[in-house]
C-alpha cells in the first residue's frame, strides 16, 4: 500500500506546513514564540520532518525536537492549540483522510513531552 507521502506527495506538504505557519503566526498567543525565528529554515525542519512521519525517504536534520524546544516554556495549552492547527489545516485545507489524521495525531502525543515544559493551567 502505498504510504501516506506517497499518497500526498512533497509539494502538498510543502504546501501544508506553509500554511500551518500562516495560521500559527495570526495567532496572538503563539506569534510572540516566532520572534526573530528564521522561518524558512524552521519551515524546512518542519517539511522533512511531516515528510518523514508520513513515511517519505527525507531525513529530518534538525534539532533533536526536545533541543529546539529547550527554555522556551512551551506551555500544554500552547502545544495544543499549535497541534490542533496542524490537524484542522491537514483535515479541513488539504482533505487529509481520517488515517493520515490519526497517524499525525499519534505522533503528536509521543512528541509532546519532549516539547512542553509546563503543564496545562501552570502559572507563569
Ligand atoms: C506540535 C508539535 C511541534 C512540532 C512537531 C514542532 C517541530 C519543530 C521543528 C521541526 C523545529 C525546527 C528545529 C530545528 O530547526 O532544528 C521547531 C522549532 C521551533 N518550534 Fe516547534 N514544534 C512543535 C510545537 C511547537 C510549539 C507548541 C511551539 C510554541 C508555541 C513551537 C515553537 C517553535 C519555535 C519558536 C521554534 C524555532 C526555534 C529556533 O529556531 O530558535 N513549536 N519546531
Amino acid at each position: 500500500m502505498a504510504s501516506y507521502y506517497e499518497q500526498v506527495g512533497a509539494s502538498t506538504i510543502r504546501d501544508v506546513v506553509d500554511r500551518f505557519y500562516v495560521v500559527v503566526l495570526d495567532d496572538v498567543d503563539l506569534k510572540p514564540y516566532f520572534d526573530g525565528v528564521d522561518m524558512a529554515r524552521l519551515k524546512r525542519h518542519m517539511v522533512m520532518l511531516l515528510c518523514s512521519v508520513l513515511g517519505g525517504p527525507e531525513v529530518y536534520e534538525g534539532h533533536d525536537l526536545g533541543d529546539a524546544h529547550r527554555g522556551m516554556g512551551v506551555t500544554g495549552e500552547h502545544y495544543e492549540k499549535v497541534g490542533g492547527i496542524l490537524v484542522t489545516v491537514l483535515r479541513e485545507d488539504f482533505n487529509a483522510g481520517d488515517d493520515l489524521v490519526e497517524h499525525v495525531a499519534t505522533v503528536l502525543g509521543q512528541v509532546r513531552g519532549a516539547i512542553v515544559e509546563k503543564p496545562v493551567g501552570a502559572a507563569g
